[in-house]
């Protein structure tokens, strides 16, 4: 787990004022970060081109260039004029050294094109829309073959983590310090390629304080695995899936709970469902059941089990068609609760909670600023907001698990992380435990799917949750 901050300008500071360090020393990390991934990937010679702003980022990649001189063979573009202190030092700097500096990518020929493109024309300066010239600029890099690297963040993404018109598409982001929200909003992540982190002159553990959001990797999985021999069936839980009109939907999650280790799984139905042996079927909630999933496929109707359901002093996952129906607010800040709503979903709960009424559009423009508000409200309830990089909040903290995979984009696959919840949950997981370990679980074994991307189906999901 790593930790993300909305804003780093007062770590910046808290190095030059606590630490006697100096923007000028942050400058020279920040490009000698740089400066050991592209020694690390490309031999001597390599054409680099470094775009760089007028600010600070630009100074960055001007300072990148003066210590690849001669080794490489590297041209700055600096389309503006530099305005920042820094940016008119390194500038000096570098023209002292006789750095190749063009002002337009024209003089550039096509067809020997950079073997690495480094953006560095705005980072976290970044404050209005890109006007027509600088869209057409990163528009022409992202056309441009060669590794590209962006320099803290990718051009175009602004503070909210919103790109209105274009962005840098980068391979990787050497990002400045410590992570930045920004960067994990739903749609930097087809821009920000591979993020890792420049230390700026102390070890990051210093730079960094302390942060109320944090990163997931693999590496915070908890499997159920087994450890006793001396168990039984009733040692790992009962599950009780409600099924509802889509039948399919609860069938699903009733089939990935059992692969992730819940002991019984029973399907709540009024009508004879078609289910694998190992799942047993009932119409009432079995007394010894340890966990409850509601909401998939359900429809509206059945509002007085439903309701008597979610009265029950029992672990739940609440998904689908609930987050349409005000009952969803009878099991708001009940301890062992959690939700998983899709975007669409969560806007009406939102809606419903009356904390904001909001588009879809808005909502994803500011998932942070919306989950925060949710969970600043509710902070018992455990909330999973799915998407491209899913965020989970619980007790004001928000984790982001940015392993999602475009292949997951497919019905079923989100009644399956409903199971895998509710399997966590009914082995006795705590809601938040259950919920960061089956997120994980659902992504890791979607990114080791080994066919096409296309192909991947509910069952495939299962399949590989079995050998994580
Ligand atoms: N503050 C520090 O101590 C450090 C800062 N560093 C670098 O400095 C960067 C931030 O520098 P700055 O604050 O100077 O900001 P930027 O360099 O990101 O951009 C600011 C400049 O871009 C202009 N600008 C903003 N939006 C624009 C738009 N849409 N179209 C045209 N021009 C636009 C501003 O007027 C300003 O001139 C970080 O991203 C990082 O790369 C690093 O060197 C590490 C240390
Ligand atoms: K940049």
């Amino acid at each position: 787990m790593q930790k993300v901050f909305d804003d780093v300008h007062a770590l910046d500071k808290r190095c030059v004022d606590k630490f006697g360090l100096s923007e000028e020393l942050l400058m020279e990390h920040a490009a000698a970060s740089m400066m050991q991934y592209i020694r690390g990937k490309f031999s001597n010679n390599e054409k680099i081109l470094i775009v760089c702003g007028a600010g600070n980022n630009g100074a960055d990649g001007i300072a990148l260039a003066r210590l690849l001189y001669s080794q490489y063979d590297v041209s700055i573009l600096v389309p503006y004029h530099v305005k920042s202190a820094m940016a008119k030092l390194q500038y000096k700097r570098a023209n002292l050294l006789g750095v190749n500096i063009i002002d337009t990518l024209s003089v550039l020929s096509l067809e020997h094109g950079p073997d690495v493109i480094v953006d560095c024309l705005f980072g976290s300066g970044l404050n209005r829309d890109l006007d027509d010239e600088s869209q057409r600029l990163l528009t022409r890099l992202n056309s441009r073959c060669g590794h590209k690297i962006a320099c803290d963040i990718p051009s175009g993404i602004n503070k909210q983590g919103q790109v209105t018109t274009v962005g840098f598409c980068a391979d990787i982001t050497i990002t400045m310090g410590a992570l930045k929200t920004q960067l994990y909003s739903d749609v930097a992540k087809d821009y920000t390629g591979n993020i890792i982190v420049s230390d700026l002159g102390v070890h990051r553990s210093i730079y960094e304080t302390a942060t109320n959001t944090f990163l997931l990797d693999s590496a915070d999985i908890k499997l159920p695995l087994r450890i006793k021999q001396n168990s039984h069936k009733g040692s790992f839980g009962h599950l009780s899936v409600i099924v509802g009109n889509k039948t399919g939907a609860g069938i699903i999650a009733a089939e990935a709970a059992f692969a992730f280790g819940a002991g019984l799984v029973t399907v709540i139905t009024e009508q004879e469902v078609n289910v694998p042996y190992h799942i047993m079927q009932t119409s009432i909630l079995p007394e010894n059941c340890t966990a409850v999933a509601i909401g998939m496929g359900l429809g509206h109707d059945r509002k007085a089990q439903v309701k008597q359901i979610l009265n029950r002093d029992i672990a739940k996952v609440v998904d689908a068609d609930l987050f349409h129906n005000d009952v969803i607010l009878t099991v708001l800040n009940s301890e062992n609760v959690v939700l998983t709503p899709h975007p669409k979903e969560f806007c009406s709960l939102l809606k419903r909670t009356k904390l904001a009424e909001i588009t879809v559009v808005e909502l994803q423009n500011n998932r942070f600023k919306y989950v925060r508000l949710f969970a600043v409200n509710y902070p018992q309830t455990v909330l999973l907001l799915k998407g491209a990089n899913s965020l989970i909040t619980y007790n004001n903290i928000i984790y982001i698990n940015p392993l999602g995979s475009n292949a997951l984009s497919k019905g079923g696959t989100g009644d399956v992380l409903t199971g895998l919840i509710a399997a966590l949950l009914a082995q006795g997981y705590s809601a938040v435990n259950a919920t960061i370990t089956a997120s994980l679980a659902h992504c890791m074994s979607a990114t080791n799917y080994p066919k096409n991307n296309y192909s991947l189906t509910p069952m495939d999901v299962i399949e590989g949750v079995k050998v994580l």
